[in-house]
Parts: structure tokens; C-alpha cells; sequence
């Protein structure tokens, strides 16, 4: 089943939770609620067979509650692959806090989130996501063990977004070596789209090894900061999708592959680190085999924060986190050879690795 991005004015036309698309078989939805602090937060547990849900907290400020809650089953159904695909033991799950986070975030809405947390005896362990910072998990494990992304001083693994870039990295690599025969990108022009904590890391990435890269960002700030300390071109024109490029590296929002742009798209790979980048999986993961487009799943590639949060848990060191995240390059080019060889997507063969090691473990548990 696949979870495709709705309209929000059209959520209200189906079931309201069991039937919504994206529901896709959710384990639990929980729906939490304070006056006091104004707190309105919805957890999605979309699968635990392979160990907790875990996944980060949103807070937005959703037009309405079906967009929330579209949101945060998508996410967390995201997570569910996300780990399984990683080789982790963990379920995949998210929350997300109805609101403004810049005006509405208060310590004390974060504590009752966390309590919230904590009701669920760990079946969800909570880290950061839009919105959410380090010093936001930090409240929130004054209430509750059952989150990660938490200070290097309380024991925490520390910012992720480095080691996404890492993974990301290695996700494009693998896909060049797919497409051109080698994963040597010097020379290669690479469009990053979203320039922010990961997509900055990315670009030294790129640079160090020669590729051409050119940036775009919504922050003119950034695109200069950026520039400067990297020598990366700072896009100019005003159609990213229509450029001419050998890779187009999303890292700023999800569902920019879509109707609109997906046949302007001129590259030949697409690897990035935003969450979602098919607007519809079933509709756009099809067209981008069709005309060649090499797509690296983005659960698969974008996973070395959830690989970093994860060594929280299992205490594990950095040299292992660098092991676990190198190693996306040998699983994307041979979800892209398998995707060739049985003629399906890349989203797919994903998706079939991920969820093929879920029964497994169904099986075995069920021993
Ligand atoms: N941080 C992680 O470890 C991690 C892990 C997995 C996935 N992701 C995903 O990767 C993406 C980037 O994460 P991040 O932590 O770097 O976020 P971030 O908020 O630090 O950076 C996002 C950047 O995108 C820019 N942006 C927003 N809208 C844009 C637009 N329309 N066009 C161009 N730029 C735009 C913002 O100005 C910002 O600089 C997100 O989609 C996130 O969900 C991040």
C-alpha cells in the first residue's frame, strides 16, 4: 500500500483514522492532550516488530488536524523502513506537536510530552525533528528515559545531521557507480537543494572530492555563508528542475518530485536526504525508471541519523556509526541492481528489503 501526499481539503473525505491512506496498517495512534500547557500531540507506532518505534518529534504549525495526522503516519510508516532497510533493530514511529514552535514550544509542554512518552513504556522512544532541538529532548528526558538525540554531556551521541550527509553521500556514490561505472563524482555537477544542517555537511562532502556544485536555498544568508566557506555556485536562475546537471541532491522539504516537475527533470540520479521526495510513489517512482532517472531511495540513503541516535541505545562508538553508515553504499547499489534485474522501481526493491527482513522476524518470533 502506498501513502501519497492528499490534499488537505481532501483528507476529510475519508475515514478518520483506520481509513486514511496513509494509515497503512499502524499498530497504535495515540492522541494526547493537556490544557494546562496546550499541548496537542499525535504519537503514530506504525511497526514493532523488530524493536521499539523510534523516530523523531515534529512540531509545524498544520493547517488543520488531518494534515497532522497525514503527516505523522507517514512518518512514522517512513521509519518502519527506514530501520529495517538500515539492518537496525528498531520499529519504526513519530509524533508530532500541533503548533507554532517558535511562539507555542514551553518546557512545560515539552515535560507533558515527554510524560506522554513515558505512558507508553517505551513501545516509542522519541528524538528530535523539525522544529525540535537538542535542548528540547534534554526537557524532555527529565520525565522520561525513552528518548534519544538528548546532550553529549547526558549521554547523548550528538548532532546527526553530519552523518546523514555522510550516508547521503554514500547513497550518491553508490548510485554513480550504477549509473557511469564509477562512484568518483569529481567533475560531476551536483544541485543541492537546501542548504541546511545536512545539506552544508554535504556540500564539504561534494567539494573535497571535486565535484561542481551548485546550491539553492530559500535563506539568502545561507546560500552566501555557504558559498564562501566552499566555493560552491549559488543558483541563479529561477526552475531548479529544469537545469541542465548530472545529480539533483534534494535535502530541504519532501514531495518535490511531483506532477510538476518530475518531466522537467533533466538529471540523471536523484539522491538526497529529505524524507518523502516522491509526491506519489506508486505514480512518480514508475516515470523516473521509465525515463532513466536513477532514484536512491531516500529512507535507504538518508538513514545515518537514525544510525547515529540508534548507537545512543546500544552504546556503540563512532567508529561503528561510521561503519554502519558507510556501509548504505554497498545496500543502495544493490537495491538499484535488483531493482533492474526484476524490473521494478528502486522504492520498491527498497521497500521489498525492508519489508522481507520484517518477516523474518515475524516468523521467528512466532517460533
Ligand atoms: N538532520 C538529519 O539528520 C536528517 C535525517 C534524515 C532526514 N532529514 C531530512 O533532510 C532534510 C534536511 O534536513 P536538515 O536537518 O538539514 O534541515 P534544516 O532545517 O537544517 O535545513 C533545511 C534547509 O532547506 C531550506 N529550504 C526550505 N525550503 C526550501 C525550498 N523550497 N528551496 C530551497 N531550500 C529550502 C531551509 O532554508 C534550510 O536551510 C529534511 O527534509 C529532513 O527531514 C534530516
Amino acid at each position: 500500500m502506498v501513502t501519497d501526499v492528499i490534499n488537505s481539503n481532501d483528507l476529510h473525505k475519508v475515514d478518520p483514522v483506520f481509513g486514511q491512506m496513509s494509515f497503512d496498517n499502524h499498530e497504535q495512534v495515540v492522541f494526547c492532550n493537556d490544557k494546562d500547557t496546550g499541548l496537542k500531540a499525535i504519537i503514530g507506532i506504525h511497526n514493532t516488530v523488530l524493536g521499539p518505534a523510534l523516530g523523531g518529534t515534529r512540531m509545524w504549525d498544520y493547517k488543520n488536524e488531518w494534515e497532522a495526522l497525514n503527516d505523522v503516519l507517514r512518518l512514522s510508516r517512513g521509519m518502519t523502513y527506514k530501520s529495517a532497510i538500515t539492518g537496525l533493530n528498531l520499529g519504526g514511529g513519530k509524533a508530532v506537536i500541533i503548533g507554532n514552535a517558535k511562539t507555542q514550544k514551553t518546557p512545560e509542554l515539552m515535560r507533558k510530552f515527554g510524560a506522554f512518552v513515558h505512558s507508553l513504556s517505551g513501545k516509542y522512544i522519541t528524538a528530535e525533528d523539525v522544529g525540535m532541538t537538542t535542548a528540547d529532548m534534554d526537557t524532555v528526558r527529565e520525565v522520561t528515559p525513552y528518548v534519544t538525540g538528548i546532550s553529549e554531556s547526558l549521554g547523548g551521541a550528538g548532532n546527526p545531521s553530519p552523518i546523514t550527509a555522510y550516508g547521503v553521500f554514500m547513497g550518491m556514490k553508490a548510485a554513480a557507480k550504477y549509473k557511469y561505472g564509477s562512484d568518483v563524482l569529481e567533475g560531476k555537477s551536483v544541485f543541492v537543494q537546501g542548504i541546511g544542517n545536512v545539506g552544508e555537511a554535504l556540500v564539504e562532502h561534494l567539494v573535497d572530492e571535486g565535484a561542481n556544485v551548485t546550491i539553492t536555498d530559500i535563506s539568502q544568508e545561507r546560500l552566501e555563508a555557504v558559498s564562501a566557506k566552499y566555493g560552491a555556485t549559488i543558483y541563479s536562475g529561477n526552475d531548479i528542475y529544469a537545469e541542465t546537471m548530472d545529480i539533483y541532491a534534494p535535502c530541504a522539504l519532501g514531495a518535490t518530485i511531483n506532477d510538476e516537475t518530475i518531466y522537467k527533470i533533466k538529471a540523471q540520479i536523484i539522491a538526497g536526504a529529505a524524507n518523502n521526495q516522491l509526491a506519489l510513489e506508486a505514480k512518480h517512482g514508475p516515470i523516473l525508471q521509465e525515463r532513466g532517472i536513477v532514484y536512491a531511495p531516500d529512507f535507504l540513503i538518508n538513514a545515518g541519523g537514525i544510525i547515529n541516535v540508534y548507537a545512543e541505545l546500544e552504546g556503540y562508538d563512532r567508529k561503528e556509526i561510521m561503519r554502519k553508515t558507510e556501509n548504505i553504499y554497498n545496500t543502495t547499489l544493490e537495491i538499484l541492481n535488483n531493482a533492474k534485474t526484476d524490473n521494478i522501481t528502486t522504492n520498491q526493491a527498497a521497500m521489498r528489503m525492508a519489508e522481507a527482513r520484517i518477516e523474518a522476524r515475524k516468523k521467528e518470533n512466532s517460533k
